[in-house]
């Protein structure tokens, strides 16, 4: 009985990401908005022969209707990278989209579970948790930025150099999301993989830099779609498992003041003074229930931990001031 709302559900990734979510029996309603192509694409996505109710929501008066009533909003709604872009080269843009989606999710659905695709996700996620705040309805147990690729690209790249390694164990990647804030955690795989210095450090960049792989690929046709709906989908079916009483564990880009104990960890490698990292959490029904460790962390990665809080800090700053102006 879980209700999904997709938010930019006609792009790159949201069709893709709407359709892994209409596969998924648990879900009963499936909410698909975005200002161009709403209806012809859920139109088709409602055939398919599931349980859930797809309905089509297009331009902002229909954002209320879309958003009473869910449990879970996802947003790749946006602009995507063209090569010679950074994800921050995305603000400008995106930074006014995330924060009139989320106004209609403090408007409508404040309990929601919400994950933020939309990048530059170091900033999109302290805009919308300050979008939350002044509307009063600021629970940041509830508000998640995804970034469930750096962990797929993180065993798919290994498994790239180790052809023995098995490509769905879970590697944390900690940190944020964008190029070296991006902090794979290699050594808790190592005792299997054996990697060589020289190969930690050439994975670990693939894995910082992986979306302008794609980027590059693709030409100026945008960036990662379908490995991202993947991963959305992925992170989407963790949540929908925990509303239902299975509790998971993710990494995530969140407010560390849901654990202050919990973050005590993440703060002692230096993320001293961040409001927002992305750390490993345990999620249940109602959101985040915990920040947990991650054992074994190596000196290399307490040193990519430290280069990447600065960067940290100014996305949040700029997420935070963009509101707060
Ligand atoms: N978190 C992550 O790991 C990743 C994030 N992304 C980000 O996801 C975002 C979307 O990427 P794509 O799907 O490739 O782009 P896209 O351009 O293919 O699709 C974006 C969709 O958002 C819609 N949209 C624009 N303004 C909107 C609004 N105000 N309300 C609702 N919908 C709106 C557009 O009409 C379009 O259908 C980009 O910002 C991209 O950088 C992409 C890959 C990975
Ligand atoms: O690289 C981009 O712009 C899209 C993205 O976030 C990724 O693929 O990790």
């Amino acid at each position: 009985m879980v209700k999904v709302a997709v938010l930019g559900a006609a792009g790159g990734i949201g069709q893709p990401l709407s359709l892994l979510v209409k596969l998924n029996e648990d879900v009963t309603a499936l909410n698909m908005y975005d200002i161009v192509r709403c209806p012809g694409v859920a139109a088709d996505i409602s055939h398919i022969n599931t349980n859930s109710t797809v309905t089509a929501f297009q331009g902002n008066d229909s954002l209320k209707d879309c958003l009473t009533g869910m449990d879970i909003v996802v947003i790749p709604a946006g602009v995507p990278r063209k090569p010679g872009m950074t994800r921050d080269d995305l603000f400008g843009v995106n930074a006014g989209i995330v924060r009139d989606l989320i106004q209609g999710v403090a408007d409508n659905c404040p309990k929601a579970l919400v994950c933020i695709i939309s990048n530059p996700v170091n900033s999109t996620v302290p805009i919308a948790a300050e979008v939350l705040k002044k509307n009063g309805v600021y629970d940041p147990k509830r508000l998640f930025g995804v970034s469930t690729l750096d962990i797929v690209r993180a065993s798919r790249f290994v498994r790239d150099v180790r052809p023995s390694f098995n490509a769905h164990t879970p590697i944390p990647v900690i940190g944020g999301h964008s190029g070296n804030t991006i902090v794979p955690i290699l050594s808790s795989v190592q005792s299997e993989v054996k990697l060589s210095e020289d190969e930690i450090k050439t994975v670990t960049h693939r894995i910082q830099f992986g979306g302008d792989e794609v980027v590059q690929a693709k030409n100026g046709e945008g960036s990662a779609t379908l490995s991202m709906a993947y991963a959305g989908y992925r992170f989407v079916a963790s949540l929908i498992s925990a509303i239902k009483g299975k509790p998971t564990t993710e990494c995530t880009f969140i407010d560390l003041s849901v654990d202050a104990q919990g973050a005590q960890f993440y703060r002692q490698l230096g993320a001293t003074d961040l409001e927002f990292f992305s750390v490993s959490a345990n999620i249940g029904p109602n959101g985040v229930e915990s920040i947990q460790p991650i054992s074994g962390i190596s000196p290399f990665e307490k040193e990519l931990i430290q280069a990447a809080v600065s960067p940290i800090a100014q996305n949040i700053a700029s997420g935070v001031n963009f509101i707060r102006k």
